[in-house]
């Protein structure tokens, strides 16, 4: 059963990534197949040996980018190809898509969902294959909208990252009786290309909140939802 099947019936999947040696996380790893063993160094002093013993977790899928040029090496690509490709399947099916990366500071949070400077992360790439699709879809009796936005939200605030005017007032979380909660007054936009988007996150990420951190000299300090809404509708005669 592939990821995004199983995140169908289950609602949800949890892969996990290996990051580099040298990166702000070093530590043994070995990840193989759906497990990855974590062997705390040995030459720090005080800790009690209890907490010295190798760790197994599982998870749904390990990707193991910890030695460039290794043949299990999964490049951007391959995280692309396992996780991206069916969720663009499903968000044209109609379905709610999410991605949602969960870790310490300087763990690959950012590096795997926007990418590093020549290495394009999920978003940029599930940006423009979504763009692609819609231009290939043979159905003339359907035209596509895409719209996005993007927001930040930092000590319990929410910014809009997007906002034209360039403000950083704090937006409203509301409660819509039928649609849930959203954010009142974030902006919304419409793109008509990959970069149209890539263009917008670049601009975004100039408002983020950062800050270095010991494990990280260009740590995001806040949580980002960068969202694409797709609509699909049935071409209107006079269209
Ligand atoms: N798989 C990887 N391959 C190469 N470099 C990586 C990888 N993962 C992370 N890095 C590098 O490690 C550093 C920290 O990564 P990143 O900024 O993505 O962490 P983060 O989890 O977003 O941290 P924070 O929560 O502090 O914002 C960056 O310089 C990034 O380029």
């Amino acid at each position: 059963m592939s990821l995004v099947h199983r995140a169908l019936a289950s609602r949800r999947a949890a892969p996990t990534r290996v990051m580099p040696p040298g990166s702000a996380l070093t530590a043994a790893l070995t990840s193989q197949a759906a497990h990855i063993a974590f062997q705390p160094p040995t030459q720090t002093g005080g800790i009690r040996s209890s907490r010295r013993s190798q760790k197994t977790f599982a998870f749904d899928h390990c990707f193991d980018s910890s030695e460039p040029g290794s043949a299990r090496f999964a490049s951007q690509e391959i995280v692309f190809s396992s996780l991206g490709k069916d969720i663009l399947d499903n968000a044209f099916e109609g379905y709610n898509a999410c991605i949602f990366a969960y870790g310490q500071t300087g763990s690959g949070k950012s590096y795997t969902m926007m990418g590093g400077h020549d290495s394009r992360g999920l978003i940029p790439r599930l940006c423009d294959t979504l763009f692609d699709r819609v231009a290939d879809r043979s159905d003339p009796g359907l035209t596509h909208k895409v719209e996005v936005s993007y927001m930040e939200i930092y000590n319990e605030k929410v910014h809009d990252l997007l906002d034209p005017r360039g403000g950083k007032q704090s937006l409203k979380v509301r409660e819509h009786n039928l649609l849930g909660p959203y954010v009142d007054g974030l902006s919304v936009l419409a793109v008509s290309s990959g970069q149209d988007i890539e263009r917008l996150i670049v601009e975004g990420n100039k408002s983020r909140t950062v800050a270095a951190t010991n494990m990280n000299s260009e740590s995001s300090r806040s949580h980002a939802v960068f969202t694409v809404i797709v609509t699909q509708a049935p071409q209107r005669s006079s269209d």
